[in-house]
């Protein structure tokens, strides 16, 4: 057994706080462990102007750190699932965290929109245009497709930036991730002023909500992790990423898939829609699913979902995203 382990995270806000918590989970597990932190600054927090995807696109908040698992500098990496390509590097595994955060979307309202958002957000009573703040593909194309006359503005940075601009009046809102302002404890601040987009109005990204851990494919880490390992939670991100991964959807692209496993049943759901918000597939699948099933199955069930939505047209509308002008704008997570 492992005596002292050495974790890698971003120095961000919220990657410091997942790491102290995957750093609690494992001291309670394993009292005698020695326990160090190292932060890493990735590609994408260094370059903070520029869009993510002109940087190098997928994995610019995670190569450096996992460059530094490979080289043994650190034993453990702990990320946001979202954040990680879902192609994985050669000798590193992931554990997926459970529970699992809020995988739901949020309305961000600056006071322009505040009441509005408190009698339910009529698209009727909403200012035209409305100006909303996102950098994502995924959310872009299906929040056109909820409010058609909507202005999308772009915005980068982490959540304090983010909120920031929204203060600024930059914005009537933004669009971030519920399970990112909840690990930040926000809520209480941004009381009144949130709005949840349900998963049927708004699929979130792959992985979303969900904390990752990676390390080496190694059986003394293994070992170590296992306990703080969620089958379910596994299952369930395996399936939306493998969903993505068939896609061949790098995180510039309007894809979303989410799974959960309710009554013995793993429900995945993917979708893909145009920039525009004008064309849409979705599909979903269900299977039976027991922690016996293994991972391999929850694998084929992201690919055969993905093979579906290909049936469907999903080829044609990801061929047609722009992704030259896009990808100089904008990002998908
Ligand atoms: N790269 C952005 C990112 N990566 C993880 C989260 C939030 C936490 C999560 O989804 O686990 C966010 C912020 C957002 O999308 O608004």
């Amino acid at each position: 057994m492992m005596k002292r382990i050495i974790i890698g995270t971003r120095a961000s806000k919220l990657a410091m706080k997942q790491t102290y918590e995957v750093v609690e989970r494992l001291r309670k597990q394993w009292p005698d462990l020695e326990i160090a932190i190292e932060q890493i600054r990735t590609t994408g927090d260094r370059v903070t102007n520029v869009p993510l995807s002109q940087i190098g696109g997928d994995g610019v908040f995670v190569t450096e750190i996992e460059h530094a698992l490979q080289e043994r500098r650190i034993d453990l990496a702990v990320h946001s699932l979202k954040d990680l390509p879902s192609m994985q590097p050669e000798g590193l595994r992931l554990l997926i965290l459970g529970p699992r955060e809020d995988v739901r979307d949020v309305l961000v309202a600056n006071e322009t929109i505040q009441a509005q958002v408190q009698s339910g957000l009529a698209p009727q009573n909403l200012p035209t245009p409305l100006r909303i703040g996102t950098c994502s593909l995924r959310r872009i194309a299906q929040i056109r497709a909820l409010w058609p006359d909507v202005q999308i503005l772009p915005l980068r940075g982490n959540v304090d930036t983010r909120l920031r601009k929204l203060e600024a009046g930059d914005y009537d809102g933004i669009v971030s991730a519920a399970a990112g302002l909840h690990r930040l404890d926000m809520q209480q601040r941004l009381a009144g002023r949130l709005s949840y987009f349900s998963v049927e109005k708004l699929l979130p990204a792959p992985g979303q909500g969900a904390i990752a851990l990676e390390c080496r494919n190694e059986p003394e880490i293994g070992e170590l992790l296992a306990p703080l390992n969620d089958p379910i939670v596994q299952a369930t991100t395996t399936a939306e990423r493998m969903f993505m991964r068939r896609l061949g959807a790098w995180c510039y692209l309007p894809v979303a898939a989410y799974a959960d496993v309710r009554d013995g049943k793993l429900i995945l759901r993917g979708m893909v829609a145009s920039l525009d918000g004008q064309r849409r597939v979705s599909v979903a699948q269900e299977m039976a699913w027991t922690a016996a099933a293994g991972l391999e199955r929850a694998e084929q069930f992201g690919v055969s979902l993905a093979e579906q939505a290909l049936a469907q047209g999903a080829d044609t509308i990801i061929s047609e995203v722009d992704t030259k002008s896009m990808a100089q704008e904008y990002q998908s997570v």
